[in-house]
């Protein structure tokens, strides 16, 4: 017996960082949406632990104790008094260190599958308190739709969102470091007063209308400037995508893959092509939000 889990991707509409906590994360206001790029992850009962990875990225991913999704495995089986005999494997569709949240993806779906493989009965709130022990990203993973990410990221509110959004994502060649990303946002931001982070409520009203040119004009990520002077040729991506005639650009959370918000899926094919050509990145992929979070195939 097996059980399989798709988990989506997401992008950070918007992204608002405060200054460094005394434990070394930033306080948030961060908000998540759900975009259509799956990982599957697909758990088999085994004798011990073991896990796979397919998929052109796959030779990236680690396939020890580090993996997100093995961590989740033993933490589930850990709290219920199980052995984690489990043979994980990850279909990875997912940029790895990409900006988009794969390894929480894969640790959120991990959690969802064992749970279900091993019938634990926990609650809808011990697997979220699970996922917010793996990681900031990992409790949205599993909600999926679109929220307010608040503390490091892991408090959610759900935020309902009225249309559907077309997007563009160009994946870079390499990953960045997500703690390298902050570790910059401190270097540039020494010595200035970071504010308190916000939700705006522009950008919250143009998710709930459905509005594409209203997110357009709403996008932000304070991730940008640290991730752009890492890697500083990310802004040839961002003005290629633009001039291609995308409504907005922006590094996707610590990035290094960059999103193109477009008006529908015709001008998504157009600037995908555009980015394809341009010589700016490795790949360009198009998906619709918000997706629907972790759930059992
Ligand atoms: C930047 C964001 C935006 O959604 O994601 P990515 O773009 O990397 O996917 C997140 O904040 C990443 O969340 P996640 O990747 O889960 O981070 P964690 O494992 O919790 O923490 C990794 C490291 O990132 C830094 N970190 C993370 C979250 C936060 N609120 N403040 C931080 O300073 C810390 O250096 C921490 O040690
Ligand atoms: N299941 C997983 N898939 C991808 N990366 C993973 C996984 N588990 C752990 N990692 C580690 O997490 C790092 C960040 O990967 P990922 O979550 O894809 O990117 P990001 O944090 O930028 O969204 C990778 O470089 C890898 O070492």
């Amino acid at each position: 017996m097996s059980v399989t889990v798709r988990v989506p991707a997401k992008v950070n509409v918007q992204l608002a960082v405060g200054a460094a906590r005394p434990d070394g994360f930033h306080d948030l206001a961060n908000v998540f949406l759900a975009v259509g790029l799956y990982d599957e992850v697909t758990v088999t009962p085994a004798d011990g632990l073991r896990i796979t990875c397919s998929g052109p990225d796959a030779a990236q991913v680690p396939l020890d104790a580090t993996n997100l999704a093995a961590r989740a495995a033993i933490a589930l089986a850990e709290r219920h008094g199980i052995a984690p005999d489990v043979h994980i494997h990850i279909a990875k569709d997912i940029p790895v260190a990409g900006g988009m949240a794969g390894g929480s993806a894969d640790g959120a779906a991990a959690l969802l599958a064992c749970d279900a493989l091993w019938s634990t009965g926990a609650t809808r709130d011990e697997l979220l308190a699970i996922c917010a022990e793996l990681g900031s990203d990992v409790p949205f993973s599993l909600v999926g739709g679109a929220a307010l990410g608040t503390g490091r990221g892991e408090r959610l509110t759900p935020i309902d969102v009225g249309g559907t959004f077309h997007w563009v994502f160009a994946v870079a060649d390499g990953g960045l470091s997500t703690p390298a990303v902050y570790g910059e946002f401190d270097r540039l931001t020494a010595g200035t007063d970071v504010p308190a982070p916000e939700a705006s409520p522009a950008l919250l009203d143009a998710l709930r209308t459905g509005d594409t040119a209203a997110l357009a004009g709403a996008l932000s990520n304070d991730l940008q400037p640290a991730a752009l002077s890492l890697r500083p040729s990310l802004a040839d991506t961002l003005a290629a995508g633009t001039a291609a005639g995308a409504l907005a650009a922006l590094v996707s959370g610590s990035g290094p893959t960059t999103a193109f918000l477009v008006a529908d899926a015709e001008s998504a094919h157009k600037v995908a092509e555009a980015l394809l050509t341009s010589g700016t990145c490795r790949n360009a992929r198009t998906a619709v939000s918000p997706a629907p979070g972790a759930s059992l195939v």
